[in-house]
């Protein structure tokens, strides 16, 4: 049997991807295009207090963004961006501990939560940002106490926004979804293309 994936044309752009996310990574190149260079940031992710979730998010984004420039030097444009998860006005971050990801899910569980991602496009010789937040509405089905602990043994959740991962096993709980789907997995793809449009970087 022939192999029946596709292969696409992937365009190298004169941008650097301010994202250590792989998920990131394959999201651009789902629509044929690639980062010059990856820098992975190290910021502060503490929310400030009474700080809202599409408040947060941009800040993040914004920050992830500035905090890469300094070692960007070949690129002209940033590309920059944030995920979290939002039950009401409380931020659900990412997590690699088990009794906050179960705490997350629980709170998730049988509900409606919103998921926001910032992009963000700095240019560097303006010192200008352009950026797109998107809001992507998500159902979960109620879990029981074994399909919550079976989640949690395998370790999709850990390090993503809200604890789980909608491009994982995760998808076997959500009901569904209104607005983008690529906003949840990290980067909405449209809007992102909408950016690099906007500059002349794409098509
Ligand atoms: C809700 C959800 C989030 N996620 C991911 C997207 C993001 O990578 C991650 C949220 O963390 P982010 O801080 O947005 O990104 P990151 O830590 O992976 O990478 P970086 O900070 O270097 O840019 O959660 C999924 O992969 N699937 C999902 O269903």
């Amino acid at each position: 049997m022939g192999n029946a994936v596709p292969t696409y044309n992937v365009t190298k752009l004169p941008i650097v991807l301010a994202s250590a996310s792989p998920r990131r990574l394959q999201l651009l190149e789902q629509i044929g295009i690639a980062p010059q260079t990856i820098i992975a940031t190290d910021i502060d992710e503490t929310p400030l207090k009474q700080e809202l979730p599409r408040v947060y998010v941009q800040r993040l984004a914004n920050a992830k963004a500035m905090a890469a420039q300094s070692n960007s030097k070949d690129s002209q444009f940033i590309l920059a961006a944030d995920t979290i998860a939002a039950a009401g006005r409380r931020i659900l971050n990412k997590t690699s501990e088990r009794h906050i990801a179960k705490k997350h899910l629980s709170l998730l569980s049988g509900r409606r939560h919103r998921v926001y991602t910032s992009v963000v496009l700095l240019n560097t010789l303006t010192g200008k940002t352009s950026s797109r937040q998107v809001c992507t509405m998500v159902q979960f089905s109620r879990l029981t106490e074994k399909q919550l602990e079976h989640y949690l043994d395998n370790e999709e959740w850990k390090d993503k926004a809200g604890s789980y991962a909608i491009q994982g096993i995760a998808a076997s709980f959500i009901q569904a979804i209104s607005g983008s789907h690529s906003n949840v997995v990290g980067l909405p793809l449209f809007e992102t293309a909408q950016l690099l449009r906007g500059h002349g970087l794409i098509l």
